[in-house]
């Protein structure tokens, strides 16, 4: 049986804790507030981020990351992308040096352009054949309630990736595996931009035109990073790509698009983050997937208004004709 831990206990980090537990490993969940660990231990559930769903008796809570990751073979991070590089310098003396660890984030750090998977191998000196990603069509509500869902496992280490297929395997959860780390990041990272643009002209009462505008152009403008970047560009095709877009931009579940959604609707900046509460990552990465965008001299339009939007910088209206009145073009698969 495999240790995990889990670090830490919001609604993505106490889903896969549950599906980790319920693939039969020996899970360990940290998690900042007391009242959330004893909740854990005692009535197995998260009252915060979960309180509908009844987690296995099996997995622990604790608040002492220390505890979490003692003899781990599997370290999950799943904090806010902004916060991976403090609280990861924290953790990092506690991780085993055998470990594997595993990103589940869907951020670009801001300052540095990073994505996860280099946060971790760059705080931690891990290399990356033991860094992994998980990334997919992965709205937590629903796999708690223990619905169907797929996902990609992604590492350098085709047989690390496949361990922890293994680790991961649920009657209601079936991960693929992957080698392309940036491809599967660049995916997830991207959608939540779109869903905020989705969101946008969902608030802006558009219709299912503009929205398959947004989708199907912002695919395009995610696998003309991704390929600059140097990801296979079919993997946007696959469920971190495309299956990610799709579920993130049609479900009122998700952050990114509510959050857009109360912006087009006239909310602004700071009213939409008090509103939605939990991590919306797109509003923060926006601007570091742009920056990144041009540093390597890569044209996204959609990222460029949503950042724009965000920084208070045009409102949701000049975001909607800005896009409109680009030049004319053909269209090619990543122009
Ligand atoms: N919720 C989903 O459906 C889902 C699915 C796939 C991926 N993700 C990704 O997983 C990551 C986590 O998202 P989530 O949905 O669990 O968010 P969440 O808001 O539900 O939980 C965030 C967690 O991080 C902790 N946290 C907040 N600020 C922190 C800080 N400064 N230092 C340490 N910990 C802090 C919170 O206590 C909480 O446990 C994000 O990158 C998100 O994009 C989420
Ligand atoms: O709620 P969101 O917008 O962070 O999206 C959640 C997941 O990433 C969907 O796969």
């Amino acid at each position: 049986m495999n240790r995990v831990a889990v670090l830490s206990a919001g609604s993505w980090g106490t889903t896969m804790a549950m599906v980790m537990a319920d693939a039969g490993n020996d899970v360990t969940l940290h998690a900042r507030r007391p009242e959330i660990a004893d909740a854990i231990n005692t009535v197995h559930r998260n009252p915060v981020y979960l309180p509908d769903i009844a987690l296995p008796a099996a997995l622990r809570a604790t608040t002492d990351p220390r505890e979490a990751l003692d003899s781990a073979d599997h370290v999950v991070v799943s904090i806010p992308a902004q916060t991976l590089r403090t609280n990861l310098t924290a953790w990092a003396p506690s991780i085993p040096t055998t470990a594997m660890v595993v990103s589940l984030m869907k951020g670009i750090e801001t300052h540095s352009g990073l994505r996860m998977s280099e946060v971790i191998t760059e705080v931690t000196g891990i290399p990356a054949e033991r860094v992994a990603v998980i990334s997919g069509p992965n709205l937590a509500r629903e796999i708690a309630a223990r619905q169907p869902a797929a996902s990609v496992i992604a590492c350098t280490d085709e047989t690390a990736a496949e361990t922890l297929q293994d680790a991961c395997l649920t009657p209601y959860f079936r991960p693929y595996t992957a080698t392309d780390v940036t491809g599967c990041e660049l995916g997830g990272a991207v959608k939540n931009v779109i869903a905020l643009a989705v969101g946008l002209a969902t608030g802006m009462g558009l219709g299912d035109n503009a929205k398959s505008l947004l989708i199907t152009r912002g695919l395009a403008e995610t696998a003309r990073l991704g390929e600059r970047l140097g990801a296979d560009p079919l993997t946007f095709s696959g469920l971190s790509g495309v299956g990610d877009l799709h579920a993130t931009c049609a479900s009122p579940l998700s952050r990114n698009r509510t959050f857009g959604e109360h912006l087009g609707r006239g909310m602004t900046v700071a009213q939409a983050t008090s509103a939605t509460r939990q991590t919306a990552e797109g509003v923060k990465s926006c601007r570091a997937i742009l920056d990144l965008a041009r540093r390597n001299d890569v044209e996204m339009p959609i990222t460029e208004v949503v950042a724009a939007v965000i920084d208070g910088q045009i409102t949701v209206q000049d975001a909607a004709s800005q896009l409109m009145s680009r030049t004319p073009k053909p269209e090619r698969y990543g122009i």
